[in-house]
């Protein structure tokens, strides 16, 4: 009987607004009005970055295994496991020189232990220790490292399920240097879904690229940037919920609320009215 009813109140019409979060309860689906979310520019996002780190005393560390750790579990919700084809849970995770790429080492070491089967690409390993020991601790835990990257994107396409994008993060300036470049064109044309963290590589922050990576899923940390506007792959979620309320204040962020304990909310652009047929809006 509760079991009909909640399923009857998930089923009831919830307001469009500016972006909508959607909750999945069995196959319904509860979108509620976050109102007017934030988009940052990139001067913005290091501001924030750089007050957490400052004023709110966290240490780089902290913040990635979030920011980390909230990419794996938003991919391992999106792509489950059993759906996979290839070669029990294969993926590719691509790391860049920054933190972005740290966030991407912190991914793999996490959907390692949800049973999916991580190989990672990390071809320029800052020389400090943090980023050394995230390596470590992939190697240790039978990652194995591509030392050069599949010039043909089919070889990428037919050996993994999906591909996690962790080269560029908000700091990133085009146009791309020639060591990466012809990663990022290898990369915009494997077939296989590539997750973006934080912003989808090559982008600019602010104004997108719309010759660049198409990626499926795009998972924003602290608050989408800029460019998520631009975005139209199938998932787009939020990470990060480590964001002190007073700060958010500050920033007038007005973030949406995470579901009870999740460390993950999804973002959903609603559909113009004539163009949504779902039943949900009526
Ligand atoms: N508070 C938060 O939200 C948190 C954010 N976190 C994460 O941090 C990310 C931001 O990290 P970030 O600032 O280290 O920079 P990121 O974007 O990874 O890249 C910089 C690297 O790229 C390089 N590079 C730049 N342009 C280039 C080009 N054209 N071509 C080639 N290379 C280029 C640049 O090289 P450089 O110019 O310094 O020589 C440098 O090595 C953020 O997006 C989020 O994922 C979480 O970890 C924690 C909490
Ligand atoms: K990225």
């Amino acid at each position: 009987m509760n079991r009909i009813l909640l399923r009857a109140a998930f089923c009831t019409k919830v307001i469009t607004g500016h972006l909508l979060v959607t909750r999945h309860l069995s196959t319904h689906k509860m979108a509620v009005e976050i109102g007017k979310l934030k988009f940052l520019g990139q001067e913005e996002a290091q501001k924030i970055d750089e007050e957490l780190f400052t004023e709110y005393a966290f240490s780089i560390d902290q913040l990635m295994e979030l920011a980390g750790y909230s990419s794996a579990v938003a991919i391992a919700k999106c792509y489950p496991l059993e759906n996979m084809k290839k070669d029990n849970g294969a993926l590719l995770v691509c790391c860049g020189p920054g933190n972005n790429g740290g966030d991407g080492l912190v991914c793999a070491r996490h959907l390692k232990l949800f049973g999916y089967k991580p190989t990672v690409f990390y071809p320029k390993v800052p020389n400090k220790p943090l980023f050394q020991n995230l390596r470590l601790q992939c190697e240790r835990m039978d990652m194995p490292f591509l030392s050069f990257f599949p010039s043909e994107a089919h070889l990428i396409t037919d050996s993994y399920n999906l591909v996690v994008d962790a080269l560029f993060g908000f700091s990133f300036k085009g146009p791309v240097r020639p060591e990466f470049a012809p990663i990022l064109e290898t990369l915009k044309k494997v077939e296989a879904p590539i997750c973006s963290i934080d912003v989808p590589s090559g982008w600019d922050v602010e104004n997108g690229d719309p010759d660049g990576l198409k990626p499926e899923m795009l998972i924003s940390l602290t608050a989408p940037k800029l460019c998520a506007k631009l975005f139209d792959g199938k998932y787009h979620y939020l990470g990060g919920r480590f964001v002190p309320r007073s700060l958010e204040q500050k920033y007038e962020l007005n973030l949406p609320p995470y579901p009870s304990t999740d460390c993950i909310v999804e973002l959903k652009q609603p559909k113009p009215a004539h163009l949504d047929n779902s039943g949900e809006n009526n």
